[in-house]
């Protein structure tokens, strides 16, 4: 309550009761001693010993009040001194902490440049930019460091956030000054300042180095180790998703199941080591004679199946032909500095004549190559129509 009045209502309050007290004390203390002490000696003695009683009253209240004044401000002023004290030191544990980041803490604008109000030091490290650089897009904007698509998603991402006033937890690539491509992980969330308007509060941390070991385990996951086509698993569900296209336009897709002739002649000649590097070249050379939009894939062993989208009978036989002839001119290395003439055997089914189904067109494929073999090897042959109804 008290701490509601202003300094001057308070001292204006104490000089007024003063100012009584002291009046009410002249005024009455004079009159009953007037009354009491008729003799003029006994009452001048008791008019001065009146006074000293006054001024010693007042002294002491005086030196009550200032006490307690002092006191409390003494006080006031060790509880300023030790929240100073403390603040600084939680300033400077935090400037630790957010100088040691991985990455960098910062405040901004939701606005299209992510405009930093702060950033902290870490900022140079991640981006190549000063934090004063960066900071009211001085030099550059934060989102001149972002893809253009990652950008308006994450603008999405965020406004959706702020309705639901939640944090967000963001990954995307940033490019830095040098141009070199890092990938961040970004956790904030949107702050109301004191005027009303939200800024945005949080960190970014450079998460590359876990990307590349995401993006090894996908390859890992994906890529037959020997090669480096990809494995069984993932052709399967290339040639799913190319079937689903195939069909949902109505265009026609080939499978060409190839397999090597007399492998085994080569490993028991030369050694396996020979052999790996005969299954090399030749997904090389495979590799480098389809389209861009065709895919190879290694099924097992010495078996790749090619995914060839939007190709008929005629151009699968044509592409499957070409294949064939250009491993049969091209003697495979061994690895040793010599090298051994190859042959491949060829079978193909084409969607929708040999099949509807991925596993109807492998099959397909697979006993056309069968027969291919049954023809004397190093030939292309194409699944029969009948394949079709065994198949489906
Ligand atoms: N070096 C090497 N050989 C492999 C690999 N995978 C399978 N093979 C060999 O491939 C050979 C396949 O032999 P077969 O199935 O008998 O067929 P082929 O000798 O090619 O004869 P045809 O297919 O009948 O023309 C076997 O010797 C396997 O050991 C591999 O990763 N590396």
């Amino acid at each position: 309550m008290n701490e509601n009045r202003t300094p001057l209502r308070r001292a204006g309050w104490a000089a007024l009761v003063y100012l009584i007290a002291g009046f009410a004390w002249i005024a009455f203390s004079d009159t009953a001693a007037e009354a009491w002490f008729p003799d003029p000696q006994t009452l001048s003695l008791v008019q001065t010993w009146k006074g000293f009683l006054f001024v010693l009253t007042t002294g002491l209240v005086l030196f009550v009040v200032l006490l307690r004044q002092l006191t409390k401000d003494r006080a006031l002023l060790t509880l300023q001194h030790n929240q100073r004290q403390a603040l600084r030191k939680r300033e400077r544990q935090l400037q630790v902490l957010m100088d040691n980041l991985p990455g960098m803490a910062y405040r901004c604008r939701y606005d299209p440049h992510w405009t930093m109000l702060f950033v902290s030091q870490g900022c140079a490290r991640l981006t190549g930019y000063e934090p004063e650089d960066l900071i009211n897009n001085r030099v550059a904007s934060y989102a001149s460091l972002m893809d253009g698509e990652d950008n308006e998603r994450i603008m999405t991402e965020v406004q959706a956030a702020l309705d639901k006033d939640e944090s967000f937890s963001l990954e995307y690539a940033l490019t830095r000054q040098d141009g070199s491509r890092i990938w961040v992980w970004e956790r904030g969330r949107g702050v109301e300042e004191e005027d009303g308007s939200v800024v945005l509060e949080g960190i970014v941390l450079d998460i590359s180095d876990r990307k590349t070991l995401e993006n090894e385990l996908e390859e890992l996951a994906t890529r037959d180790p020997l090669t480096g086509l990809f494995n069984r698993r993932e052709m399967s569900r290339v040639l799913e998703e190319e079937l689903e296209r195939a069909r949902r336009y109505q265009r026609p897709m080939a499978v060409l199941w190839v397999d090597f002739d007399h492998f085994k002649d080569v490993n028991d000649t030369f050694g396996h080591a020979a052999g790996d590097s005969v299954l090399r070249s030749i997904s090389r050379l495979l590799l480098g004679s389809v389209r861009s939009v065709d895919t190879i894939g290694r099924f097992g062993g010495e078996e790749f199946v090619i995914v060839l989208p939007e190709m008929d009978l005629e151009e699968a036989r044509e592409t499957a032909e070409r294949l064939r002839r250009k491993v049969a001119d091209e003697p495979q290395p061994l690895g040793n500095g010599q090298t051994v003439p190859l042959t491949i055997s060829v079978g193909i089914a084409v969607y929708p004549d040999h099949g509807q189904t991925a596993s109807a067109l492998c099959a397909a494929a697979d006993t056309a190559m069968y027969l291919a073999k049954e023809r004397g090897r190093n030939c292309v042959a194409m699944a029969h129509l009948h394949d079709r109804v065994h198949n489906q």
